[in-house]
């Protein structure tokens, strides 16, 4: 089978991951590189941050990587790094934002994926301070694609979070809510209806409201947000709609929690996403 990239007029596209690297636990870095990787991108990493671990662990140790991330981009611009698209993530401070920003400015082409982690289940990360939060806001609103779960939409919006379970006319307030602030297309992922389903809603520019829906599996793994978001992008890159590249993200990371539990003490491990890359390359077929 002949894939995308092996046609004549193939074109790798780059997309630069900043994200933090993480030593042990599935999640930004080490999630983001081998997917898109797989999707046949071309995947230049901004580390924001080192981490032990996830933070979903006891004990951790960081490094902020601020510092040196003006003259590590900087460097890029004098060699003539091209880009087509800037995948955002895990930030380790505001001046991050700042950066992040000034690198859209660099590359005004390239399509702006914002995933806003910063809190789950109504709560922040550890390592998020107020600033970070709200200069994470500004992040979102100039997103082409933003992929907040509930808590990072609430937080965004100013509103109280609610619990996972909030109607769809809730939703669809939300989604223009951050449209209006300047999001061009909205994922909100992880919501609840009591019915024994995660469902993932997409609407914006590019795409009509559009719902997917998966059984909701007994547990929750580290590492599903990012699963989620790399796999997206994955799918975009690839040509799928957003709707499309929703759905594909929403089997993927539930089949990977599946694999994922058959493992040893499989709750620490986090999502294990390895063993279906294959199916993130099949998006090229
Ligand atoms: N328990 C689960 N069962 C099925 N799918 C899940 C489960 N947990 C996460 N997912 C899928 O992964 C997506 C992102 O996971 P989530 O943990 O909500 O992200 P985040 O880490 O950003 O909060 C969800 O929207 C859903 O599609
Ligand atoms: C170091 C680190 N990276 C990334 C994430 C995002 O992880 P997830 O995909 O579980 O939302 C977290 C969340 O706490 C984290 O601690």
């Amino acid at each position: 089978m002949t894939n995308l990239y092996e046609r004549e007029d193939a074109y790798i596209p780059r997309v630069a991951a900043i994200h933090d690297l993480c030593g042990y636990g599935k999640c930004s870095l080490g999630v983001a590189i081998p997917v898109l990787s797989a999707a046949g991108c071309d995947v230049c990493p901004v580390p924001t941050g080192l981490f032990s671990s996830h933070t979903a662990f006891p004990g951790w140790y960081m490094h902020d990587t601020t510092d040196i991330l003006g003259d590590y981009l900087a460097a890029w611009a004098g060699i003539g790094v091209e880009l087509d698209a800037v995948y955002s993530g895990f930030l380790g401070a505001p001046e991050q934002v700042d950066i992040i920003k000034q690198v859209w400015e660099t590359y005004p082409k390239a399509l702006r994926v914002v995933d806003p982690v910063m809190a789950d289940h109504g709560k922040v990360y550890p390592t998020y301070t107020p600033q970070l939060v709200e200069a994470m806001g500004t992040l979102a609103n100039g997103a082409d694609i933003l992929t907040p779960n509930l808590t990072e939409a609430a937080i965004i919006l100013g509103r109280e979070w609610q619990g996972a379970d909030v109607d769809e006319p809730t939703v669809r307030e939300m989604i223009l809510e951050l449209r209006e602030r300047g999001a061009k297309n909205v994922v909100l992922k992880g919501i609840e209806h009591g019915d024994g389903l995660i469902h993932n809603y997409v609407w914006g520019d590019a795409i009509d409201f559009t719902e997917t829906t998966n059984a909701k599996l007994p547990y929750m793994l580290h590492g599903t947000g990012d699963v989620f978001a790399s796999t997206l992008l994955a799918a975009v890159m690839a040509g799928r709609d957003l709707a499309e590249a929703t759905a594909f993200a929403a089997d993927f990371t539930a089949d990977a929690m599946l694999i994922s539990a058959k493992q040893p003490n499989f709750e620490d491990r986090g999502v294990s996403f390895e063993p279906l890359l294959g199916k993130v390359t099949a998006l090229l077929g």
